[in-house]
């Protein structure tokens, strides 16, 4: 949610396009609500691109049950194996402009698996993530939430500071401050 609003603030021409496509499909006369979600496809795309750039587990280890062959090198039985998720998503080999963010990437492709495994921010096989309907539901309709009811802008001139912490989590080294007005355009506060 973090990393998805900080995106979003650094680049203000797809928060306005998340945005209008909520003003069209929802209006601002009810609060968005789950079911709203499949009309949302753009919403959709900047969770899937925020997901990319900064997945929420970076880094996944699984252990080999048997002997087996990965890309020509052969792994042991009960070997850990570890996958760099973060890495995979911003590989230039597969990615075009891999560290640019760019919700578009995923349009007309939202609902399918990105193309084999160079797009798994929630694993893959047995042991993929069983939240991942959840999670991904709850940040589109908090993120969503938060688009339809305020307006959002940088504290400042200067861009959202977006180093990353370490951790399991990928965690920003610095919390996101920004400058943020009703959507009715009265009264204007700064939160963290
Ligand atoms: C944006 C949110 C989330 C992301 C990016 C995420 C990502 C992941 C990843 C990458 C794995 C490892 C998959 C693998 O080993 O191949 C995982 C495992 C898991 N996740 Fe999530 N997750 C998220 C939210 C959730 C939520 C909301 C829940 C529960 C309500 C959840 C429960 C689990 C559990 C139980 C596992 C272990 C599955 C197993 O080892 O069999 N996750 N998640």
């Amino acid at each position: 949610m973090e990393w998805a609003m900080s995106l979003l603030l650094n680049h203000p021409k797809f928060l306005k396009k998340a945005r209008d496509e909520i003003d069209k499909q929802v209006g601002q006369e009810r609060f968005l609500e789950e079911s709203d979600l499949p009309k949302l496809p753009y919403l959709n795309n900047i969770i899937n691109e925020t997901l990319r750039l900064y997945p929420a587990a970076p880094v996944v280890m699984h252990e080999s049950s048997k002997d087996c062959n990965v890309g020509g090198f052969h792994v042991p039985s009960n070997t850990m194996l570890v996958m760099n998720i973060w890495a995979m998503q911003r590989d230039p080999n597969v990615w075009l402009e891999p560290l640019k963010f760019n919700p578009e990437r995923f349009e007309g492709i939202e609902n399918e698996n990105v193309n084999g495994f160079k797009y798994i921010p929630f694993g893959s096989g047995r042991r993929r993530c069983p939240g991942e309907g959840l999670a991904t539901r709850m940040i589109g309709l908090t993120l969503g939430s938060l688009i339809q009811c305020f307006q959002w802008k940088r504290a400042g001139e200067e861009m959202v500071d977006m180093t990353e912490g370490s951790g399991l989590t990928l965690p920003r080294t610095n919390p996101l401050v920004a400058r943020v007005n009703r959507a009715q355009g009265q009264g204007s506060k700064t939160v963290k």
